[in-house]
Protein backbone atom coordinates (compact mmCIF):
# COMPACT_ATOMS: atom_id res chain seq x y z
CA UNK A 1 0.00 0.00 0.00
CA UNK A 2 1.52 3.50 -1.14
CA UNK A 3 2.01 5.60 2.14
CA UNK A 4 -0.17 8.98 1.74
CA UNK A 5 0.14 12.04 4.63
CA UNK A 6 -2.19 11.53 7.77
CA UNK A 7 -2.94 15.21 7.67
CA UNK A 8 -3.90 15.30 4.24
CA UNK A 9 -5.99 11.77 5.02
CA UNK A 10 -7.44 13.41 7.55
CA UNK A 11 -9.16 16.30 6.17
CA UNK A 12 -10.51 13.65 3.07
CA UNK A 13 -11.61 11.12 5.18
CA UNK A 14 -11.49 12.05 9.28
CA UNK A 15 -15.11 11.43 9.87
CA UNK A 16 -14.57 7.71 8.91
CA UNK A 17 -10.82 8.24 11.11
CA UNK A 18 -9.95 8.01 14.32
CA UNK A 19 -6.44 9.89 15.45
CA UNK A 20 -4.42 8.56 18.33
CA UNK A 21 -3.33 11.30 21.08
CA UNK A 22 -0.30 9.26 22.81
CA UNK A 23 2.77 10.90 21.58
CA UNK A 24 4.29 7.73 20.29
CA UNK A 25 8.44 7.82 19.20
CA UNK A 26 9.37 6.92 15.67
CA UNK A 27 12.08 4.30 15.97
CA UNK A 28 12.00 2.09 13.06
CA UNK A 29 13.58 3.09 9.72
CA UNK A 30 10.44 3.54 8.03
CA UNK A 31 8.51 6.80 9.64
CA UNK A 32 5.65 6.53 7.01
CA UNK A 33 3.88 2.76 7.11
CA UNK A 34 0.02 1.67 6.28
CA UNK A 35 -1.43 -2.01 6.51
CA UNK A 36 -4.14 -3.55 7.85
CA UNK A 37 -4.28 -4.32 11.88
CA UNK A 38 -3.45 -7.34 13.65
CA UNK A 39 -3.30 -7.44 17.04
CA UNK A 40 -1.73 -8.73 20.50
CA UNK A 41 -2.06 -8.02 23.59
CA UNK A 42 0.61 -8.84 26.28
CA UNK A 43 1.88 -7.25 29.75
CA UNK A 44 5.58 -7.57 29.91
CA UNK A 45 5.93 -11.10 28.05
CA UNK A 46 6.38 -10.88 24.29
CA UNK A 47 6.72 -14.95 23.29
CA UNK A 48 3.55 -14.45 22.03
CA UNK A 49 4.81 -11.40 19.47
CA UNK A 50 7.74 -12.87 18.42
CA UNK A 51 5.54 -15.80 17.25
CA UNK A 52 3.08 -13.59 15.09
CA UNK A 53 5.99 -11.85 13.63
CA UNK A 54 7.64 -15.54 12.70
CA UNK A 55 4.80 -15.89 10.85
CA UNK A 56 3.79 -14.55 7.23
CA UNK A 57 2.60 -10.56 8.14
CA UNK A 58 1.68 -9.72 4.04
CA UNK A 59 2.07 -6.31 4.83
CA UNK A 60 0.37 -6.27 7.95
CA UNK A 61 0.72 -3.57 10.93
CA UNK A 62 0.73 -5.65 14.22
CA UNK A 63 -0.10 -3.35 16.81
CA UNK A 64 0.71 -4.57 20.17
CA UNK A 65 -0.68 -3.53 23.32
CA UNK A 66 1.87 -3.78 26.28
CA UNK A 67 -0.43 -1.96 28.67
CA UNK A 68 1.92 1.47 28.63
CA UNK A 69 4.36 -0.60 30.58
CA UNK A 70 7.49 0.79 30.36
CA UNK A 71 9.52 -1.63 32.75
CA UNK A 72 10.12 -4.13 30.15
CA UNK A 73 10.89 -3.96 26.44
CA UNK A 74 8.52 -6.00 24.37
CA UNK A 75 10.64 -6.14 20.85
CA UNK A 76 14.25 -6.03 20.46
CA UNK A 77 16.24 -5.81 16.86
CA UNK A 78 15.99 -9.82 16.73
CA UNK A 79 12.08 -9.64 17.06
CA UNK A 80 11.70 -6.47 14.43
CA UNK A 81 14.36 -8.17 12.00
CA UNK A 82 11.57 -11.42 12.10
CA UNK A 83 9.43 -8.49 11.44
CA UNK A 84 11.15 -7.44 8.23
CA UNK A 85 11.75 -10.81 7.35
CA UNK A 86 8.36 -11.99 7.32
CA UNK A 87 6.80 -9.01 5.44
CA UNK A 88 5.24 -7.34 7.78
CA UNK A 89 4.78 -3.22 7.32
CA UNK A 90 5.57 -1.81 10.95
CA UNK A 91 4.85 -2.19 14.76
CA UNK A 92 2.82 0.13 17.16
CA UNK A 93 3.84 -0.54 20.74
CA UNK A 94 1.89 0.65 23.16
CA UNK A 95 5.02 0.02 25.53
CA UNK A 96 8.27 -0.20 25.11
CA UNK A 97 11.33 -0.99 23.07
CA UNK A 98 14.97 -2.13 23.18
CA UNK A 99 17.99 -1.83 20.45
CA UNK A 100 16.67 1.38 19.05
CA UNK A 101 20.19 2.16 17.36
CA UNK A 102 19.52 -1.53 15.28
CA UNK A 103 15.46 -0.96 14.84
CA UNK A 104 16.08 2.37 13.59
CA UNK A 105 18.24 0.80 10.62
CA UNK A 106 15.47 -1.57 9.63
CA UNK A 107 13.19 -1.28 6.70
CA UNK A 108 10.54 -1.58 9.32
CA UNK A 109 7.72 1.00 10.59
CA UNK A 110 7.66 1.35 14.72
CA UNK A 111 6.29 3.57 16.61
CA UNK A 112 6.87 2.99 20.67
CA UNK A 113 6.54 4.62 23.52
CA UNK A 114 9.76 4.40 24.36
CA UNK A 115 12.77 1.94 25.38
CA UNK A 116 14.24 0.70 28.13
CA UNK A 117 17.26 -2.39 28.26
CA UNK A 118 15.41 -4.49 30.61
CA UNK A 119 13.98 -7.75 28.63
CA UNK A 120 10.38 -9.38 28.83
CA UNK A 121 9.76 -12.66 30.40
CA UNK A 122 8.59 -15.46 27.50
CA UNK A 123 5.57 -17.54 28.88
CA UNK A 124 3.35 -16.80 25.93
CA UNK A 125 0.71 -15.77 27.86
CA UNK A 126 -1.40 -13.19 25.86
CA UNK A 127 -4.07 -12.79 23.33
CA UNK A 128 -3.69 -11.87 19.71
CA UNK A 129 -6.23 -10.65 16.99
CA UNK A 130 -8.67 -9.19 19.48
CA UNK A 131 -9.78 -5.51 19.49
CA UNK A 132 -6.89 -3.53 21.62
CA UNK A 133 -7.58 0.36 23.05
CA UNK A 134 -5.22 3.02 24.00
CA UNK A 135 -4.55 6.65 23.30
CA UNK A 136 -8.08 6.80 22.59
CA UNK A 137 -8.91 5.10 19.66
CA UNK A 138 -9.60 0.92 18.85
CA UNK A 139 -7.71 -1.01 17.00
CA UNK A 140 -10.07 -3.82 15.40
CA UNK A 141 -8.62 -6.61 13.48
CA UNK A 142 -8.52 -5.66 10.18
CA UNK A 143 -9.27 -1.98 9.73
CA UNK A 144 -6.59 -0.03 7.53
CA UNK A 145 -3.90 1.99 9.95
CA UNK A 146 -2.08 4.73 8.89
CA UNK A 147 1.39 6.03 10.55
CA UNK A 148 3.47 8.69 9.86
CA UNK A 149 5.81 11.54 11.57
CA UNK A 150 2.29 13.56 12.50
CA UNK A 151 0.54 10.86 14.21
CA UNK A 152 -1.80 7.19 13.59
CA UNK A 153 -4.86 7.34 12.03
CA UNK A 154 -7.16 4.06 12.22
CA UNK A 155 -10.45 3.29 10.43
CA UNK A 156 -13.56 3.18 12.78
O1 LIG B 1 14.41 -11.22 23.06
C1 LIG B 1 13.78 -10.24 23.46
O2 LIG B 1 13.14 -10.20 24.51
C2 LIG B 1 13.75 -9.02 22.62
C3 LIG B 1 15.05 -8.78 22.01
O3 LIG B 1 16.01 -8.49 22.65
C4 LIG B 1 15.16 -8.88 20.55
O4 LIG B 1 14.16 -9.03 19.86
O5 LIG B 1 16.30 -8.74 20.06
Amino acid sequence: MDTVSTADLYDERGDELQSISTQFQDIGGETGFTGTVRTVKCFQDNALLKSILSTPGDGSVLVIDGGGSLETALVGDIIAGLGVDNGWAGLIVNGAIRDRVAIGVLPLGVKALGSNPAKSTKTGEGESDVEVSFGGVTFRPGATVWADADGILVER
